[in-house]
Formats: structure tokens, C-alpha cells, sequence
């Protein structure tokens, strides 16, 4: 773990039940190679990880078992570690490439902006030679110009011990908000090519691996299922995902399940199956906290036996990263935690109540617009991730806000049209759910895809004992956590926990900015962050606004990204005492 990551809170424990095959998952890691410095259960970094890997690896082949390790995408954009070098990612590649990963693919993240799709295509495909797999993606050469996959489309291999016949696919989920020198064909239509054709009707194949970024319950995910299911009934099929950052597993059938592990490092999947050749395959998954307890309890070692010599060294590349980025530069310090969706919005402790309350209505003002009202709108998955009551460093700005979008305006919008836009953005299911193939992006963060209702903990569990029997031998009071229902119940988490409120939040928010803030004004300047410049648009149609948002907006506070503006108020407005 790095220096300044707290020390892990012993909890009970659910082990690991090794099988014939075993898999350990990472996803949606988003740059999160240090852990996570302000939260114990999920303070372990890359390179305790690489000495896992190694470790559960001994332990699995010591049986004469196999492990492969695998990532399904979003490695970049969410942290300092990432967004914070120029160019971006830079240090995060070098470190990501000491974990043999065994299969990998692409997130839509890898695919938002041209420099990261080619960076990917230059580093990440050769770091990672013969195991990143690219099913439905392909990117114009940076050289050529021609349209070429972007890594192979499949992989056929072999496991190390027991030769277990694999063909292994990699997907993307019907993603549409990619950069125009990389196109995603959809899901449905990659699996009627000739090549998934043919991969499908090999014989030779004990089991069919399929990785993706694409959620486990998905139509994507049930399509390919399907096509592989119509062909080949009897043999096993194993899918990872990810996407919308949260822990789950799907059971397709009796001989196919699906496991997603989190976002963020804070979860290491694990997955093993045993009797793959019999008509009942036994699959085992557990979600396990990313901490230096888990870890070692899951290796069987203890401090001195758990880390590996290359482990050591990542962690030690990884803290001279952060120092190089100087990602521990204190800009300021949150008097208090502000919530995603911890808590319910509006509130006092919502992050969204916070920016527009508080950051909009101090920071938004273009200079050339003189004392014109703006109201301004921002989509609630702009913000990633919580603020925790205390420093708020050079990290904690790229971990809440790590995008480089900034603002675009149209003046003289009628208020009372420009008003009824957020509630178009926030009512209308089209724009909210993305079917399929439509061109909008969700505007709101991932997990809020995956819960359709608020979840309310109740609290009086984290006093109660237990369900499961712990297998640490102890029975610590339980800490917040992960309480992960899934399809196979609720037993899927290494660490038992009290439970944590979700909240579900509107797509966006917005803030009358005003000089006179009781004056309703006439017209306002009609301020939008540009990542959802369509939504917008479309929104404003539905509004009765006969605007073209091509011809006749303009760039809102020049060379301002919504990071800087969060930035800037925190150092005014958060000193530390
Ligand atoms: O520039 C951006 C990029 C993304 N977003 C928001 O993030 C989600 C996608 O998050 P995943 O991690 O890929 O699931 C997207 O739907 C937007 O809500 C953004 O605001 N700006």
C-alpha cells in the first residue's frame, strides 16, 4: 500500500473456494492504482495486487489448478494518477503493465478522445501483446489511415496445467459517444460476422470466455448468449463485465454465469469453476475488498509473507508517481463529507446540492457578459466521485471531477423556456435510458443505471450479528460496505458489512447565477457544461426554443474546465485552519 493509505479494519471474513479454474477481475479501475488514500477497506494499491495475483497463482497451481487475470476496460480517466500528467496517463501505463493480465479489453473511457484511443493503440495493445482483444472496435491507423481492429477480435488458447481449451471474446457495449477515428460496431451485429461465426462452431472448446465492457446484465451480453447458447448448448460459458461500477453476477443458464466487480479498485472479483466437463459446472464468485487484510487472509500469508519483490516495487513506482505529480499538494480542506448518493438530493450533504448552492452561483460569471443571469446546467455523472471531510489535495480534484469539459452558452434564452430544459433532461426516459443505438450518452453516473429505486440502509444491521459465519475467527463490530445482492443471493462479498444508503440522483442539475438572485429575470444566458451540448439541444426543441446550437453558441468562460472552476473555489473558499 502507499505511505499515507490508512491501515485496513479487521472484519469477518468469507473465504475463497478454489476451483479447476480460477479468475481474478479487475474493471472500471479508472486510474485508481494507489487505492484509495482516505478509505481503509479499499487502501490497497496496483502493486499489492501484482503480489495477489502471484500469491493466489502459487496457491491455485500448487494444486495442479489454473488462474487467469483479467481487466474489462475504463483503466483511464478518474484519477490524479491519470489525469493529472501531461500527457495523460503517461505513469499510469507504466504501472498498469507489471500485473500479467492474462485477457483485456477496452472500456468506452479508452475510446471518448482520439489521444487516448492511439495511446491505447501504441502502449497499452503492445504492453499487453496477444492478450488485449478488441471484438467490435476498430480504429483508423494513426499511420495509414486505414481502418484496421483495433487488437485481434478473439484469442484461442490453452491454460497452463490443464490445457483447458479456451476461446476467449472481448466487447464493448454499444457505445455511440466515441471519437470519430475509432468506430464500435454494436454488439448485435458483430456476432452475425463471419469470424464469431466460425469461432462459435469450433468443437475443440471447453469453454467460451467472454470479457467486455458491457454490464452482466445487459441485451448485449443476453445476445451473445444467446448466439453462442443456439450453437453449442452444452458447453460452458464464462462472461465478465463491467461498466456500471457495481459489484453483481448474472446466471444465464445452469452452464453460463456473468460476474461484474466494481469500479474503482475498491473490488478484486473473484470467480472459480469446477467440473467444467460435467453437466453441472459449479461456479463460486466473491467480491472481494480491495485491503490488506482481505488480501492476506485470501493468500494465507501473513505481513512479511504476502508481498512479492515486484508487488514492492509498483508500489514503490506508484508512490514516486504521485510525488513526481505532486498529487498530495493540499489545495484546501472540506469541512465536511459531501455525498454522491450516500444521501438524498437535495440536502445539505449532497455534493449536487453543494455545487449548485455554492460553486455555480460563486464562480459561474463570464467577464464579457457583464451582469447578465446565467443558468447553468451540469450533468450529475460530470461529478465521479465523493469529498471527504478534510484535505482536498491535487488527487481529490481529479477524483471528483476528472473530465476537461468546460462551458457553452446561448444568450438571450427566454427563462421561462430555458427553465423547462432540466426537467426535459430529467423526465424524458429516451434521453435518461439510452435504448439502443441512440446517440446519447446517460447523463447521470454509472451506478445510477443499474438501481431503479432508492435503497434505504437499515442500520440497526451493522449492530446485529452476522448472517454468514465469519472465517477470521473473530466477530469485530461490522463496518459500511458493500452489501451486494446478486443473482447467486447475498453471500457474494468477502467482507461482511452494515449496509450503505443509495440515493438515486436526477440527470442534471442546474443554478440560477444572478447578481439580483429575488429578481426572476427575463432572459437568461443559457449556460451548459459541453460534454451534453445534444442532450441540451434536443431538451431545448422539446422547450420550444428555435435555437441552433451549431451556429449560435458560444464558448462560456474561455479556457475554463468545470475541474478548474471546483478548483478555484476551493482554494477560496475551504482554507484549511
Ligand atoms: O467527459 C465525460 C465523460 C463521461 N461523463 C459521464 O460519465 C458517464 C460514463 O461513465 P462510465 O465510467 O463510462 O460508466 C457518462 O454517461 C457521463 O454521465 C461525463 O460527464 N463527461
Amino acid at each position: 500500500a502507499q505511505p499515507s493509505a490508512p491501515d485496513p479494519i479487521p472484519a469477518p471474513l468469507r473465504g475463497l473456494e478454489f476451483g479447476q479454474l480460477n479468475f481474478l477481475h479487475t474493471t472500471d479501475t479508472h486510474g485508481w492504482l494507489a487505492g484509495h488514500l482516505q478509505e481503509p477497506s479499499y487502501a490497497a494499491d496496483w502493486g499489492d495486487y501484482v503480489s495477489f495475483a502471484t500469491r493466489i497463482r502459487e496457491k491455485v497451481e500448487a494444486r495442479g489448478q489454473d488462474l487467469l487475470v483479467i481487466d474489462t476496460g475504463d483503466r483511464v480517466e478518474g484519477n490524479g494518477l491519470y489525469d493529472s500528467s501531461e500527457p495523460k496517463g503517461v505513469y499510469i501505463s507504466e504501472i498498469l503493465r507489471h500485473q500479467p493480465i492474462d485477457l483485456l479489453t477496452s472500456g468506452n473511457h479508452e475510446l471518448y478522445k482520439q489521444n487516448t484511443s492511439e495511446a491505447e493503440f501504441f502502449t497499452t495493445i503492445p504492453n499487453f501483446r496477444g492478450n488485449y482483444i478488441a471484438s467490435n472496435i476498430d480504429i483508423f491507423h494513426p499511420g495509414t489511415k486505414e481502418l484496421v481492429p483495433l487488437a485481434p477480435r478473439y484469442k484461442k488458447f490453452t491454460t497452463k496445467l490443464q490445457g483447458i481449451r479456451i476461446t476467449a471474446f472481448g466487447f464493448l457495449f454499444d457505445f455511440t459517444g466515441n471519437n470519430n477515428r475509432t468506430v464500435v460496431q454494436p454488439v448485435e451485429e458483430t456476432i452475425k460476422e463471419d469470424w464469431f461465426q466460425e469461432a462459435i462452431r469450433d468443437k475443440d472448446v471447453d469453454l467460451f470466455l467472454v470479457i467486455g465492457h458491457v454490464p452482466v446484465k445487459s441485451q448485449e451480453y443476453q445476445a451473445i448468449f444467446r448466439a453462442i447458447r443456439s450453437l453449442r448448448w452444452g458447453v460452458p460459458i464464462q462472461f465478465f463485465g463491467g461498466h456500471l461500477h457495481i459489484r453483481d453476477y448474472a446466471r444465464y443458464d445452469a452452464k453460463a454465469v456473468g460476474l461484474a466487480s466494481g469500479r474503482f479498485m475498491e473490488t478484486i472479483g473473484f470467480l472459480s469453476i469446477d467440473g467444467l466437463s460435467t453437466s453441472t459446472p459449479v461456479f463460486k464468485r466473491r467480491y472481494i475488498d480491495n485491503n490488506l487484510f482481505s488480501l492476506r487472509h485470501h493468500s494465507g500469508l501473513d505481513e512479511d509473507g504476502f508481498p512479492t519483490e515486484q508487488g514492492r516495487n509498483v508500489s514503490r513506482l506508484i508512490a514516486e508517481s504521485r510525488s513526481a505529480l505532486h498529487l498530495d499538494e493540499v489545495h484546501g480542506c472540506a469541512p465536511r463529507d459531501l455525498w454522491m448518493s450516500r444521501v438524498k438530493y437535495p440536502s445539505n450533504d449532497s455534493i449536487y446540492t453543494w455545487l449548485e448552492s455554492q460553486v455555480l452561483v460563486d464562480s459561474l460569471k463570464d467577464e464579457s457578459r457583464g451582469d447578465t443571469p446565467a443558468l447553468a446546467i451540469l450533468n450529475t455523472g460530470a461529478i465521479r466521485f465523493d469529498i471527504f471531510q478534510g484535505p482536498f489535495t491535487q488527487d481529490t480534484t481529479f477524483i471528483v471531477s476528472p473530465f476537461t469539459s468546460g462551458f457553452r452558452y446561448v444568450k438571450d434564452v427566454p427563462y421561462d423556456q430555458a427553465q423547462l430544459i432540466v426537467g426535459i433532461l430529467n423526465k424524458q426516459p429516451q434521453i435518461l435510458r439510452t435504448p439502443r443505438y441512440s446517440p446519447f450518452t446517460p447523463l447521470a453516473p454509472p451506478e445510477q443505471l443499474a438501481y431503479s429505486n432508492d435503497i434505504v440502509a437499515d442500520l440497526t444491521v451493522g449492530a446485529s450479528k452476522p448472517q454468514q459465519a465469519p472465517l477470521s475467527g473473530q466477530e469485530p463490530e461490522l463496518i459500511p460496505g458493500y452489501t451486494t445482492k446478486d443473482d447467486a443471493g447475498t453471500d457474494g462479498d468477502d467482507t461482511v458489512h452494515s449496509p450503505i444508503s443509495f440515493y438515486r440522483v436526477p440527470n442534471c442539475i442546474q443554478a440560477l447565477v444572478a447578481a439580483n438572485a429575488s429578481a426572476v429575470p427575463e432572459t437568461v444566458d443559457l449556460v451548459y457544461i459541453d460534454f451534453i451540448e445534444r442532450h441540451v439541444a434536443l431538451a431545448a426543441k422539446f422547450a420550444g426554443l428555435d435555437v441552433n446550437f451549431a451556429q449560435e453558441s458560444e464558448v462560456y468562460m474561455p479556457s475554463m474546465t468545470l475541474t478548474d472552476l471546483l478548483l478555484d473555489w476551493v482554494k477560496t473558499h475551504w482554507k484549511c485552519e
